[in-house]
């Protein structure tokens, strides 16, 4: 299921979805001593990165990690990991753990079982997770355009996936449908008149592979906060 929380201004949902994430995080450390998130990359966060890292939490005990990585090197322009490092970890937010998924040159059947591993001991399940969309209608790295799309919407399928889009740049590595459902606290963030005309088009049926941010909206256990604005 899903609700839309439409902004007047890119400013003004920045703003307010800090204050959103601010307060699910600060409540998840007071229950359990840590919290985690995972942000996704693109063009779209970071204005909401920069707002997120000069709140007052203790981010000492805070993990991030991404939803997402493009398999390459952290000094690329294309890395998440980049993007997260240059605007959310900075100033207070800069005390954060970084859980990496781009770990060594080859991203091996032995990375993702070592990942899945560490994962598992210290992030999951989110408490936090900030999903993007694509044009395509993918999410984190779960691109219809790829063979790996059966494997990334299993309910089985474990915590981390190899993914290579056909349609898009680079080999990805990202969070299966399976583990992010499981978050506490499920935002979808997204601007613009286009991403608006691909929501109303991933709204208007229930194929998953067609769109497979359709998981996220129909899905009757998860509630997903749509953050819109133009
Ligand atoms: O490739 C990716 O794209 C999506 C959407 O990015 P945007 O530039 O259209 O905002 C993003 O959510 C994902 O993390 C990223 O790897």
């Amino acid at each position: 299921m899903y609700n839309l929380n439409e902004f007047e201004s890119r400013e003004a949902l920045d703003v307010q979805l800090a204050d959103k994430v601010a307060s699910a995080l600060s409540d998840a450390i007071a229950q359990n001593g840590s919290a985690s998130i995972a942000v996704s990359g693109g063009s779209t966060p970071k204005g909401f990165f920069k707002a997120l890292s000069e709140k007052d939490l203790a981010w000492d005990k805070i993990h991030v990690t991404l939803a997402d990585e493009r398999w390459v090197p952290m000094t690329d322009d294309a890395s998440n990991t980049k993007l997260v490092h240059e605007n959310l970890l900075v100033g207070k937010a800069a005390k954060a753990k970084f859980f990496h998924l781009k770990q060594g040159e080859t991203l091996s059947a032995e990375t993702l079982s070592d990942l899945n591993l560490a994962a598992k001991a210290t992030l999951l399940p989110f408490d936090v997770l900030i999903l993007g969309m694509g044009e395509d209608g993918h999410t984190a790295s779960l691109f219809p355009c790829s063979q790996e799309i059966h494997e990334g919407l299993a309910k089985t399928t474990g915590p981390l996936l190899k993914v290579q889009p056909t349609t898009a740049p680079h080999l990805r590595i990202s969070f299966s449908f399976a583990y992010l459902a499981q978050s506490k606290n499920t935002i979808l963030h997204i601007c613009g008149d286009n991403k608006k005309t691909v929501l109303d088009k991933a709204l208007s049926n229930q194929d998953v592979l067609e769109m497979p941010i359709r998981a996220f909206l129909f899905d009757d256990n998860i509630d997903t906060q749509i953050y819109w604005a133009k």
